[in-house]
Parts: structure tokens; C-alpha cells; sequence
């Protein structure tokens, strides 16, 4: 259990969603995803979204990450209330307070692991040595330090993917959504991921949310969730 008090909990809580609503029209008939979805994500906080296939995680990533609009229902991104802002507004937080990871890690080929972790904040305005001094320190938490010269299709599949999410964490975001960022992985390179992950998210106190499949990495987790009938469900 937290010791915070549930209202400087409030104040704290870098995701929340309220009464998020998502259908979809199939023809004359309509598919409820999320119906009454709450729920509250918390700084340095690892949480596991499991759920089985088609029941609607990457949807709620979606909607969590500012990527699609919920028809009903608020998202509140560390303090903000996405509902009311412009579009350039939500996409200025997706950039700034948002990283995402992918079950495939989208790196962009031509370059160094290095300097894929260096390029999201040389957009963002910061200078190289910076940049290259703060990409090296995430490597480093991901354990792939020593691959960095390396591009990614010299790179394992599990150093692919923590380059991935040494570049999601780049710009130093509050939260980070990853859709089975460990699914194209062997269980051990899956734990080695999961690990680099981790210590992230303790150093940072950024707070995640990862949808898996994987049960021994959800037990590792903080707290898991599910959706059951549209609704975030807290498993233990
Ligand atoms: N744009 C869309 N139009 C219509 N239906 C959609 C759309 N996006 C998702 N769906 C449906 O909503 C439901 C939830 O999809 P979603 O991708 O969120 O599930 P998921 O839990 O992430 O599944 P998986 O584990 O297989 O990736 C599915 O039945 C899907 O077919």
C-alpha cells in the first residue's frame, strides 16, 4: 500500500483516466472497447496491462497517449486535461510528457544506436554534447552502452529493443506506453529488456505502462490491470 495520502495522490498521479469511453460502428451494430474506464498511474510506478487479444490495450494506449480521442471521458496527463486543449497542444505534451515503445522497435536503419537516442532531443532543441552525454547515460541503464556505433540491423533483437526504449525516454518523458515491447523476444532477452526497463523507470520516476502477454514479467510489475467489459480492473 502507498503511505501518500490519497489526495496528494491525486495531485501526483502522471496518467488518469475518467469514465473513458470507446466504440467503434461496424455497420448497423456498435463494438464497446472501453466503457467507464478509470484508472491512475503514479511517478516511478510499473504497471502491467494484460488483457487478452481484442479486448482493447492498444486502444486505451492509444487514448492514454493522446494518439486517438476517447468519445466520452477525460484524460488527464500530469495535471492536464487533454479534453479541452487544441490539437497542437495535445500533440506538444504527446512529444514532451509521452514515450513510446513498440513490440517492433521502429529505429530508424541508417543510423547509429546512438545516435538514434541523440536525434529525438537535437529536435527538441538540445546541443550534441548534451545530447550525446545523455544518450550514452541511457544506454548505459539499458546495458547496450557498448553497442552504441552500432547500427540496428548489427544489433540482437533484445539490444534493438532497449535502444528503443533508451530513445522513447530520450526527452525525459513522465510516462511511457509500450504495446508488448518484449513480444518478438526470447524469454531470457525479454527479462533483459524488462530489467533495462525497470531500472529506468526507478532513476526516472517516470510512470509506465506496459501492455504484455508475458505473466512472468507482469508478476515482476507493480500492479496489473485488465479491461473487463470496457472497464480497467486491478488483478491480484
Ligand atoms: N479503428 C477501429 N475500427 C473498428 N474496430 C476497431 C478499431 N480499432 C480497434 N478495433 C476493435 O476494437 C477491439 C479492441 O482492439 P485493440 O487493438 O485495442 O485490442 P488489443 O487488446 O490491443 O488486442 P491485441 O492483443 O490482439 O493487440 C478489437 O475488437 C478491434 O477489432
Amino acid at each position: 500500500m502507498s503511505t501518500v495520502a490519497p489526495a496528494d495522490r491525486e495531485r501526483a498521479s502522471i496518467l488518469r483516466l475518467r469514465g473513458v469511453e470507446r466504440h467503434f460502428n461496424e455497420g448497423a451494430s456498435r463494438l464497446t472497447v472501453l466503457s467507464g474506464a478509470d484508472f491512475d498511474l503514479y511517478p516511478g510506478e510499473l504497471v502491467a496491462l494484460a488483457a487478452p487479444s481484442g479486448a482493447g490495450k492498444s486502444t486505451l494506449l492509444q487514448i492514454a497517449g493522446l494518439l486517438e480521442k476517447p468519445d466520452e471521458g477525460e484524460v488527464i496527463i500530469a495535471g492536464r486535461a487533454a479534453g479541452k486543449l487544441s490539437d497542437a497542444d495535445r500533440t506538444a505534451i504527446r512529444r514532451v510528457q509521452i514515450g513510446f515503445v513498440y513490440q517492433f522497435h521502429h529505429l530508424l536503419g541508417e543510423f547509429s544506436a546512438l545516435e538514434n537516442v541523440v536525434i529525438p532531443q537535437l529536435i527538441r532543441g538540445l546541443s550534441k554534447p548534451v545530447a550525446t552525454q545523455r544518450a550514452m547515460q541511457l544506454l548505459n541503464y539499458m546495458r547496450v552502452k557498448e553497442r552504441a556505433s552500432h547500427r540496428p540491423s548489427e544489433l540482437s533483437g533484445g539490444e534493438q529493443q532497449r535502444v528503443a526504449i533508451a530513445r522513447a525516454v530520450a526527452n525525459a518523458p513522465r510516462l511511457l506506453l509500450a504495446d508488448e515491447p518484449t513480444g518478438n523476444l526470447d524469454p531470457t532477452t525479454a527479462g533483459y529488456v524488462f530489467d533495462g526497463l525497470t531500472r529506468l523507470v526507478r532513476a526516472s520516476k517516470l510512470g509506465a505502462l506496459i501492455a504484455t502477454h508475458n505473466h512472468d514479467l507482469a508478476a515482476r510489475m507493480d500492479r496489473r490491470i485488465t479491461l473487463q467489459g470496457g472497464k480497467v480492473v486491478e488483478l491480484e
